[in-house]
């Protein structure tokens, strides 16, 4: 099965290491938050786990694949889909553009948008010709989820989806996000600082400290203690 699964990995940016002997599995179709105060290291993960730090050291496997060895376009191909933080959609292109660009992450090779990305976000229908850079905030970031799930992947990761974005935008994102993992069956990383979105969403969590994961369990065992402890500031 199509497990990933860090074990005890370090991750660099010049000689610095910021993760410090990370372990986590992900079942496939399972969804885990990754939750921790500012700057211990969530993005980080995140960006380890698509080869976007200087380096790495350590265990990083995707379905029976060394992802330390894979490239950051080869580990897109093997299914999974990072959506960063601040979307990075591409201000200039079309909506239809923006989207486009995620099938040629496709392992099979397809150049269509799937329709489901529509009916998720119906306003990027209604906005298929507009440049990128006119939407709103919320918007851009459904864009930002629909190019990541126009490569067809079996995992999303998600960097505080919703921050930073009009109220009225957060719930669709969030409803999105549940959709897909409970009915799509997508693995989902999702880093959070929203404890009761992380509560009710996901299967399981882990709490990042100074680089290190601190604690871990499933969701009803993130509790307001744990949230006192570790998470307030
Ligand atoms: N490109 C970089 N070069 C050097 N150091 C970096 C870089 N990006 C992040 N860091 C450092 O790595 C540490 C972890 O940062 P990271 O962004 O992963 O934390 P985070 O938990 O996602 O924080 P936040 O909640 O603020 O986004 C911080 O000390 C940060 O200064």
């Amino acid at each position: 099965m199509e497990n990933l699964s860090a074990n005890n990995l370090y991750s660099f940016y010049g000689k610095s290491p910021v993760l410090q002997g990370v372990s986590f599995d992900l079942k496939p179709g399972e969804f885990l938050s990754v939750l921790g105060r500012n700057g211990v290291g969530k993005t980080t993960l995140l960006k380890s786990i698509m080869g976007l730090t200087d380096s790495c050291k350590g265990d990083l496997q995707f379905g029976g694949s060394d992802l330390l060895k894979c490239s950051t376009p080869q580990r897109a191909l093997q299914g999974i889909g990072y959506i960063p933080q601040g979307r990075e959609i591409i201000p200039r292109f079309t909506v239809r553009e923006n989207i486009l660009m995620g099938t040629f992450a496709r392992a099979d090779g397809k150049r269509e948008i799937p329709d489901y990305l529509f009916d998720m976000f119906p306003i990027l229908r209604d906005f298929i010709s507009r440049k990128g850079g006119d939407l709103s905030g919320g918007q851009q970031q459904q864009l930002a989820i629909a190019r990541a799930l126009a490569m067809d992947p079996k995992i999303l990761m998600l960097d505080e989806p919703t921050e930073g974005i009009q109220p009225n935008i957060v719930k669709q994102i969030e409803d999105a996000i549940i959709q897909l993992n409970r009915e799509r069956g997508l693995g989902i990383i999702l880093v959070e600082q929203n404890v009761p979105f992380a509560r009710a969403a996901s299967d399981r969590f882990l709490v990042l400290d100074k680089g290190r994961v601190v604690l871990g369990g499933t969701s009803a065992e993130l509790t307001d203690a744990v949230v006192e402890e570790h998470l307030t500031f």
